[in-house]
This record gives C-alpha cells, structure tokens and sequence, in this order.
C-alpha cells in the first residue's frame, strides 16, 4: 500500500475513472455508456486512488435528499460507482478509499448510503443494511380481492417527456412520508434509471400515467412454444391513493402478450400483495436495499425523529473503527420525538458498533434483533428493549431507486 495515493477526481479524471469502473464490473466500454457516464460524473464528487499516476480505483458520492423517521429530508452521500481494478485487489485500496471518502464527508452529510454490490463488503466500513426490496413477480391476470377499489379514470401511455411529467407533478407528495425514498430534483436520477439502456434484453423505459399517479416499467420481449411471454419490468411505480395505486398495477397486469410483471424493488409491504384475490400468486424474495453509515453521528441521531419513542436518557458506548471521531460514550435523550445527544462519561447503557445504528437508523431494522443476535451488550436492564422501540419506525423503509 505505500505506493498507493488517493485524491479528488476532477473533469479530466473521467475517462481513465471510467475505464476502472468497466473493467471492475466487468462491462464493456462504449462510447454512449462513456458519455452518459461524463454526465453524471459531472453531479458527484469523485475519489481515485493512484499506484503512481496510474488510477485504480475509485469511488464517488452524490448529494441527495434522503427521508428519514419523521418525514424529515435530510442530506445524504449517495455512494456508488466503487471499483478496484482487477490487477490492484486485496491490497488495501477500498480501504483507503473508504476512510479518504468518509473523512472529506464530514461536515457535508449526517448520514452516507449505498447499495452493497457484494453484502460481505462494507459492514466493516460501519455501514448497516438499513431498508430490505423485494423481487416480485405477478403473472398476467392475477385477480384482485372484490373490496379493491379502483379509480376507473383510464390509465395512459405516453411518452417520456409526458412520463417525466408526472413523476414530478406526483413524486414529491408520495415521497413526503415515505421513510427510504429520495427526493427527486435531479438529473442523475434520470440519467441512471431512466436514460440507461435496459439489461438483460429489457427494453427502454415506458411510461403509464393515470390522474392519480405513475408507473415506469421496460418491457422484456419472450416467444415460447404456447405463444408470446413478455415480462414487463417495473422501475417505479407511485400513486397518491389506493385507488389510483389500483388502477396502474391492474393496467400492467392486464396488458396483451404480457407472462408476468416484475418488481426488483418493490417494498416490503408493496400494496399489490393485499390486493391480490390469492395472495400466493405473488413471488417474492427479500434482499437487502440501502445500507447506512453514520457519517457524523450526533448529526446523524438528531436529524431524525422519534415517532414511536417515550422518553428515553441511555448512554451509547459506541465502537467505530473507520471514523474515530464517532466513537466513545454519547448521551441520548429523547423528549417528544426530539433527540438530543451530548459526549458523556457516565456508565454506558448499552454498548454497539457505528454499524447497528446504521441499521436501525431508517426504523426497519430494529436494536432488539441485532440484541437477540449477541451484537449489542446491554448493560442497563431494560435500556435495549427502550432504544429498540424508540429507533423503530411504523412502517418499513424502502428505497425504490437504484443507484
Ligand atoms: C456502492 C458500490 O458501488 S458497490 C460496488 C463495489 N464494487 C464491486 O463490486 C466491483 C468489483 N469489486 C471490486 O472492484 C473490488 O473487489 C472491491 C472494491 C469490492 C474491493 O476492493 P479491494 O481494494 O480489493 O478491497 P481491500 O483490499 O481494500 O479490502 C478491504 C477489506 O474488504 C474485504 N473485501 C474486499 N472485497 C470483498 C468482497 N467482495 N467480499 C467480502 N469482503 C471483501 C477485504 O478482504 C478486506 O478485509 P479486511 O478488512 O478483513 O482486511
């Protein structure tokens, strides 16, 4: 590693950033994929790490708006685009790259976030897997229950410019409560899931509008022997009520050619699941969405609310091995869903890793569960169980984006 250095990337970096990104995801160049990637480049900070002059390897941040327990939008550094060259791997270049990242964060963002490309990677980095997404998939048809109303007004295609429309005239009102989504203002939102090309034979993003909401979906074309087997593949689907919620999912159910409509990141508790008249007809499979790091944790513990909490006064002995600015014994008192959390030196109540407040930060997972799986020592009786409910939200998070 004495030979490695990191440093901030800057326009003329793109390229050669480019060129260790591909080869680290193992994907080929082209030149739309570079350009479209130029662009985004151009909406994040970017690290690289160097043997030399050469660049291998590298990370960037975006500057997001999460929602966070108690509906409250908070800055956040969008992790992504992380890669080591293949030649350069398991020398300590992620790490440095980690800790560089973290370090010119603070004082930028509470809270970093990502999705983990492998979930062994970035536990030690002190993120905790904080929203879970559910692959789902519904087979053309599928009944409703008879007491789902829906809003009979017609649901529509349209194109791009009309689709993009109403995700802005609609998404910041479903997004105001829902604890997970990003607010949407930004270009590299479309430029990652709208603009990119389809994988895995999908084709480009169409667009269903209704009064009352939106659906995203691409379409992936199949022919067996029985006839046609489209999948239609859902990037987003949002409404305001129920109702019109109703209308886009039977509209995708129903259309001609159509096997089956696919979600791969439906929420845990996804609407259509009590819609559907047999509820085993929808498949699914849990995984992890969103991990969270506390990037500056005092920030972090008072930027949200506490909606489920009663009074809580504990003290957090909390370890962190990345950013030690974090670690140590922090006061936490709760009053009226307030946090206030102060250095201490008083006897901890319960003492954990940065990690498991990453975890618990969005209100899905809880401190009970990761208590009941020996990674919390409770030293105070009662102190976890209190902590557990006060963190824990009422509904589960959920990031619907990929980024
Ligand atoms: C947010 C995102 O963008 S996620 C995308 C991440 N990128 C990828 O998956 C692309 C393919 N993979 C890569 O580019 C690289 O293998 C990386 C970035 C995952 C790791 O880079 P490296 O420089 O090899 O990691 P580094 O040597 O710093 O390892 C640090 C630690 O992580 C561990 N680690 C690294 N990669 C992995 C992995 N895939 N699974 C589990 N642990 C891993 C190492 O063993 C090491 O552990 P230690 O703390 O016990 O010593």
């Amino acid at each position: 590693m004495a030979d490695i250095s990191t440093r901030d990337l800057g326009p003329a970096d793109h390229d050669a950033f480019h060129s260790v990104l591909k080869a680290s995801f193992l994907d080929a160049e082209s030149d739309e994929a570079r350009e479209r990637s130029r662009a985004e480049f151009g909406h994040a900070r970017s690290l690289g790490a160097f043997d030399g002059d050469e660049l291998i390897g590298g990370c960037a941040a975006l500057d997001r708006t999460l929602i966070v327990p108690g509906a409250t939008g908070v800055p956040v550094a969008a992790v992504t685009n992380v890669g080591v060259a293949p030649g350069h791997r398991r020398r300590g270049v992620l790490r440095a790259l980690m800790r560089e990242q973290l370090r010119g964060l603070r004082g930028r963002a509470p809270i970093a976030a990502l999705y983990a490309s492998e979930g062994g990677i970035y536990g030690r980095f002190g993120y905790g897997p904080a929203t879970q997404q559910v692959r789902l998939a519904v087979p053309r048809g599928a009944r409703f229950r008879p007491d789902v109303a829906i809003d009979e007004r017609p649901v529509r295609e349209v194109g791009l410019d009309r689709g993009l429309a109403a995700v802005a005239e609609h998404h910041p009102a479903i997004a105001a409560d829902r604890v997970g989504w990003f607010t949407r203002h930004d270009e590299p939102w479309r430029l990652r899931t709208v603009e990119a090309p389809g994988r895995g034979g999908q084709g480009p993003v169409r667009c269903a509008v209704h009064p009352g909401g939106y659906a995203l979906y691409r379409a992936e074309h199949g022919w067996g022997l029985r006839g046609p087997s489209y999948a239609l593949h859902v990037t987003e689907l949002a409404a305001e009520t129920p109702q019109a919620y109703a209308a886009l999912v039977r509209y995708l159910l129903d259309v001609d050619l159509v096997a089956e409509v696919r979600w791969s990141h439906a929420a845990v508790d996804e609407p259509v699941l009590a819609m559907l008249a047999d509820p085993r007809q929808a498949l699914r499979e849990v995984t992890d969405g969103i991990w969270v790091r506390l990037v500056d944790l005092p920030a972090a513990l008072t930027s949200r609310r506490y909606p489920m909490a009663g009074p809580v006064d504990a003290v957090l002995d909390v370890t962190d091995a990345v950013c030690p600015w974090n670690a140590g014994r922090w006061r936490l008192r709760i009053a009226d869903g307030v946090a206030e959390v102060t250095r201490s030196e008083a006897a901890p109540s319960v003492a954990l890793d940065v990690a498991d407040l990453g975890a618990v930060h969005l209100g899905g997972t809880t401190l009970g569960e990761l208590g009941r799986a020996g990674r919390i020592a409770e030293h105070s009786p009662g102190a976890l169980q209190q902590l557990s409910r006060a963190f824990a939200g009422d509904r589960p998070p959920h990031c619907p984006e990929q980024f």
